[in-house]
């Protein structure tokens, strides 16, 4: 080993006995993300699916967060949670304001052109319309569980024809628990 060599491992072990090295565990960005809008998905009252979205800037900050629920007034416990109800009318699909268009209505007039969206659920066409007229970019999503829907297909026809990208959201980490406690115990 060099002099050099041996002066650098010198300096690292005693960074190390000073505990001030990088942390390695930290969340990557993509990661963080989608973990944002899972957490989003959390706050929704939908039976079947939860569904959370993240809109993110170019600098990595988020710009807006939305979850599946029924407009603002409308009480989740007078409107239908239902599904497939013989009167339409009973519905949750009438009323439900979908994660990825409540993320964008709550964005608060920033510009959305250019920015990422991460949500759990990829998104249908009607809100991939609102996508496409916001200019955001590229879509990370998790679930695509419902693929072989014509609804699905005519979102990814459009995105393919106006050249927004989209991938499934590989994690890096598979597991991120959240214990209050841990904050406690720093
Ligand atoms: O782009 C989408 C598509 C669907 N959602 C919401 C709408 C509903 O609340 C659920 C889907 O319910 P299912 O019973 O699984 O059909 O997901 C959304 O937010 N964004
Ligand atoms: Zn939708």
């Amino acid at each position: 080993m060099s002099e050099n060599d041996k002066e650098l491992t010198e300096a690292t072990e005693s960074l190390k006995t000073l505990h001030i090295a990088k942390r390695q565990d930290y969340l990557q960005w993509d990661d963080y993300f989608m973990a944002t809008a899972i957490l989003s998905a959390k706050r929704s009252k939908d039976p079947v699916t939860q569904v959370g979205a993240c809109i993110v800037d170019k600098h990595n900050r988020i710009v807006a967060i939305g979850y599946n629920g029924f407009p603002r007034d409308c009480s989740d416990d007078i409107f239908p949670w239902t599904k497939n109800a013989d009167d339409a009318l009973e519905n949750k699909k009438l009323y439900v304001v979908h994660a990825e268009a409540n993320a964008i209505l709550n964005s608060n007039s920033t510009s959305l052109v250019g920015t990422r969206l991460y949500t759990t659920l990829f998104p249908c066409n009607e809100c991939t319309k609102l996508i496409i007229q916001s200019g955001i970019r590229s879509i990370f999503y998790i679930s695509d569980k419902y693929a072989e829907k014509s609804v699905y297909q005519a979102s990814k026809r459009m995105l393919n024809s106006v050249g927004i990208s989209y991938r499934q959201h590989v994690p890096v980490k598979k597991q991120i628990v959240i214990d209050f406690d841990d904050i406690l115990n720093e």
